[in-house]
């Protein structure tokens, strides 16, 4: 067994996270210990942040992002923020500059407990989501769910946050959709090459919407930092709102995301620390510290 390896169950927003500690090992966290962890009721979650030593000059750690069947992901917004939240319990810092296989983010704690992350740049083009062929228009693809001429979904808008976003406007309530029908159908379309984060916008105010969101590689999830920034740009670049928005989110609560002038997208919401333990990265297998067990 490899050295047990500390980790925080933690959420951001109500998306289930394990912050998981891998500084200063070679090692790293293996598919099979994701799946292992997500099996189980007690540590079910929707992602693994692994922190890893830095990688690049100037930066204060390399976060690998893993799915709950094992699979990777390039964003992952909410993590970020309880990534944020566990190093500053720990160094009394604010702000850090991280390093994910989609490139280089910052992210700050205010005075006030919430933590902002820079999302870096949205990007629209059908190579960059990607998708599987060119499409017409770059602000929706043809892709619709239900009867050809009644469709209950189609026309989603596509969008990059270094993951894939596709997102269905709807004008009824977003809890009226059977997202975990449609769901696992439209992530593993075959106009989404790598698979697609699904979501569901209704946009209710010019500055506020709600959303649900079918997560690729997790599922239906309590909320999805990136999925919110999807669906905010989105929305922006299709006169639906501008370019400050409240997002909702299925758990409650909302995220603020503000797609800035230099077109850097800010997301800034809550993080939570819920217990911690140590697992073995190779199999999954856990102990809760004593200290918080119950
Ligand atoms: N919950 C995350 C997004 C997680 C990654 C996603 N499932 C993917 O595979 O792209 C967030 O808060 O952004």
């Amino acid at each position: 067994m490899a050295s047990p390896a500390p980790f925080a169950k933690m959420n951001g927003l109500g998306n289930n996270i394990i912050v998981a500690d891998m500084r200063g090992r070679t090692d790293r966290v293996l598919p099979a210990a994701a799946v292992a962890l997500a099996a189980d009721p007690a540590t079910g979650f929707d992602q693994i942040m692994a922190i890893h030593d830095p990688r690049t000059p100037g930066t204060d750690h390399y976060v690998v992002i893993l799915n709950s069947d094992g699979s990777t992901a390039q964003a992952c917004g909410n993590g970020m923020r309880c990534v944020v939240q566990a190093l500053a319990a720990e160094t009394g810092r604010n702000s850090f500059t991280f390093e994910t296989v989609a490139g280089i983010l910052n992210a700050d704690q205010h005075g006030n407990g919430l933590i902002s992350v820079d999302m870096g740049l949205p990007r629209f083009g059908w190579q960059d989501i990607p998708l599987a062929e060119e499409f017409r228009d770059t602000r929706m693809i043809e892709l619709q769910i239900g009867p050809i001429d009644a469709p209950v979904l189609h026309s989603p808008s596509v969008a990059s946050m270094g993951n894939p976003h596709a997102i269905f406007w709807v004008d009824q309530d977003v809890w009226s959709y059977e997202l975990e029908k449609f769901g696992p159908m439209l992530e593993n379309h075959p106009i989404f090459p790598e698979r697609a984060n699904i979501t569901i916008a209704q946009v209710t105010a010019s500055d506020a919407m709600t959303i649900r969101t079918w997560e690729r590689g997790a599922g239906l999830t309590g909320a999805c930092g990136s999925a919110a920034c999807a669906a905010a740009v989105s929305a922006a670049r299709t006169r639906r709102t501008g370019r400050s928005v409240a997002v909702t989110v299925p758990a409650g609560g909302s995220l603020t995301v503000e797609w800035r002038d230099n077109d850097h997208v800010i997301m800034t919401g809550p993080a939570e620390w819920e217990w911690s333990g140590t697992f073995d990265p190779a199999t999954g297998q856990w102990q809760r510290d004593a200290e918080d067990a119950a």
